[in-house]
């Protein structure tokens, strides 16, 4: 009930159905994510396959035009060796026309130079006199052209950082002996790549065995005729023919296609190898990976985030569940009455099954505290402090005083302030009080007021007076003669007597005035409301009342008595009632020497009573 209660006041259902919904989207945010996260990688790791496929196609595809132009200045010298070998049959070779035939060929290829030798080495004819000729490369190539006239002898040269190319080819006469040999020098074997048009990042190199012919870039450390540095660990690249390799020289990846220069009408070959660093082409899709795998390791950090954010709430609230019940049982056995109330207007937003036992539908949730009250305004007293506090309470059974304990406590979401009310029945524990208070202020004999409630009274009705402001009477009354009674008729005729008088004083005080016993045969008034002048008059009807009121004594004999009085009034500039006690007791005093069964009063200023 009391969980029902507090459902109600907290709104726990509306958590509840938050947390269910939570609890079913965030695994398929899960799922979603994850998915998501897979089909990217598989898109990224694709996405890099695609990229070195199209590099391998581009890279090829560059290999094979780059080598079409090396192979069409090849085609050059083998056309010059043709060309001179005809010139040869024909007897024709001069300088003039070996110049002709230079001229006639490759523009490009500069610094192209054709040379005829006899047999006995010596320069028969050229298509330019050179200054410088490397005369032991021209001895060792006509001896090797000698011993080996079906093919063409190549020697390549480190220049100036151009390399210098010599070829040369034996010619047989008409009887198949060799006869002369012709020598094509290129002076600048770079000129082998004129016509290529390489983008930057981009490598070139022509090469026969292992030996460096011309490169594109002209890399300073890879001097031509110099040994191929392209690495032994090669890695095969996706499309036919190419592959990765890294250069020692620079360190760098390049991805190179191969492609093969014939020459000598396709008796050798040369390699062409091109190529391009990998960074250039991987970087774009590199930079694209590592913000996809960014992004999906946020993604998923957030995930996990909410996911153990998720556990934890579940773990709180399963722990506050828990809690809650243990409160709940521990306030639903409770014996006494536990209400939880709004403190500004008094509703009651929980109440355990005492306090329902005890005030009925009347605690209910949602049903005004103030009600419950005997005197609706004590409410307004105590609800917005700590207190603990005696109240009658409006039970089932009719009224209870209760011992009603207030305490503010902290209230949950935006409740307001909330007081936490234990109510302690005290009724018992009130009766035995009052019966104590009226035992304690009670004269047994006479069973008027005693001196001490007399006091007590004298204090309230003063204030009274002071704070109104308004007249307050005193009168004191003392039996005449009243040892002679004990002394002539016994100490229980002397009682019995009290008794009489003190019921003839209570007949004649009012509601208001308090009559009381404050000596043994002394009496005293208190007479809220009065001037001096209606206290006299009411102490001499009093006066009149005990003188004409016989009194039968238990042996039969009948006593007439009297009593004298002393009256005055309360000074409201006097701090008690002891002044006018002693201007009254002067009054009673000057009554008894004056003849007793009498009223004095007190020669008082009367005009100030009541200021
Ligand atoms: N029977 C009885 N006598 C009491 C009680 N209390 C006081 N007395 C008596 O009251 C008498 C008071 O006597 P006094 O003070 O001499 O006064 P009085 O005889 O009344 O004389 P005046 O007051 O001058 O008229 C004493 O004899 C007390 O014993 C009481 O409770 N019962």
């Amino acid at each position: 009930m009391i969980k029902d209660q507090l459902g109600l006041a907290l709104g726990s259902s509306r958590t509840r159905e938050r947390m269910s919904w939570l609890k079913w989207t965030l695994p398929v945010l899960v799922a979603l994510a994850c998915s998501n996260i897979g089909v990217r990688v598989w898109q990224s790791w694709k996405e890099r396959a695609d990229v070195e496929a199209l590099a391998a196609n581009r890279v090829s595809v560059l290999a094979t035009l780059s080598a079409s132009i090396v192979q069409s200045h090849i085609s050059s010298i083998d056309a010059a060796f043709s060309l001179t070998t005809g010139a040869i049959g024909s007897q024709t070779v001069s300088d003039d026309t070996l110049g002709k035939i230079t001229q006639s060929l490759n523009p490009l290829l500069r610094d192209f130079v054709v040379s005829v030798y006899g047999n006995d080495d010596r320069l028969m004819a050229t298509s330019r006199r050179l200054q410088h000729v490397d005369a032991p490369t021209i001895a060792s190539l006509l001896e090797s052209a000698g011993k080996q006239p079906s093919v063409t002898h190549v020697i390549v040269l480190p220049g100036d950082g151009e390399g210098v190319l010599y070829f040369a080819k034996a010619h047989l006469d008409g009887a198949g002996r060799h006869d002369v040999t012709t020598i094509v020098t290129l002076r600048m074997t770079q000129s082998l790549f004129v016509g290529m048009n390489l983008a930057t990042h981009t490598m070139a190199i022509l090469h026969v065995g292992d030996q460096v012919i011309a490169r594109i870039p002209p890399l300073p450390g890879m001097p031509i005729a110099s040994f191929v540095p392209l690495g032994q660990e090669r890695r095969h690249a996706s499309v036919l023919g190419t592959y990765y390799s890294t250069l020692p020289l620079d360190g760098q990846e390049r991805l190179f296609a191969q492609r093969d220069i014939l020459l000598d009408s396709g008796r050798q070959h040369w390699r062409l190898d091109v190529g391009y660093a990998v960074d250039t082409y991987r970087s774009a899709w590199r930079r694209g990976f590592y913000l996809n795998l960014g992004a999906m390791v946020i993604v998923a950090a957030l995930l996990l985030g909410g996911y153990f954010m998720l556990r934890r709430e579940r773990q709180i609230r399963s722990e506050r569940a828990a809690w809650t019940r243990i409160t709940n049982m521990i306030l639903e056995n409770m014996p006494m009455p536990v209400l939880v109330v709004a403190a500004g207007d008094g509703a009651i937003i929980l109440a355990n099954d005492a306090s329902l036992g005890l005030f009925g539908a009347m605690a209910s949730p949602g049903q005004p505290f103030p009600n419950l009250f005997t005197v609706v305004s004590a409410w307004e007293a105590i609800h917005d402090s700590d207190v603990s506090e005696t109240t009658s309470m409006q039970t089932r059974n009719g009224p209870v005083d209760m011992l009603m304990r207030c305490r503010e406590i902290d209230s949950p979401g935006n409740l307001g302030s909330m007081l936490l009310v234990t109510l302690t029945d005290i009724s018992e524990q009130a009766q035995q009080m009052r019966q104590l208070q009226t035992a304690a202020d009670l004269d047994p004999l006479t069973e008027l007021p005693n001196r001490r409630y007399f006091d007590n009274a004298a204090e309230r009705l003063t204030t009274m007076a002071r704070e109104q402001p308004s007249s307050l009477a005193v009168i004191e009354l003392d039996l005449d003669h009243f040892k002679r009674v004990n002394d002539s008729y016994g100490h229980a005729a002397g009682d019995r007597v009290l008794g009489v008088v003190a019921k003839l004083i209570r007949g004649a005080a009012r509601e208001a005035d308090v009559a009381a016993r404050i000596g043994g045969e002394e009496f005293a008034m208190l007479l809220p409301d009065t001037s001096l002048e209606q206290a006299e008059t009411v102490a001499n009807r009093l006066r009149r009342s005990v003188e004409g009121t016989p009194i039968l004594l238990e042996d039969g004999t009948t006593i007439v008595q009297t009593i004298s009085m002393g009256v005055s009034v309360y000074l409201s500039r006097e701090p008690g009632i002891d002044a006018a006690l002693a201007r009254a007791d002067a009054a009673l005093y000057e009554a008894k020497a004056s003849g007793r069964n009498r009223v004095v009063v007190a020669p008082a200023d009367v005009a100030s009573a009541a200021d």
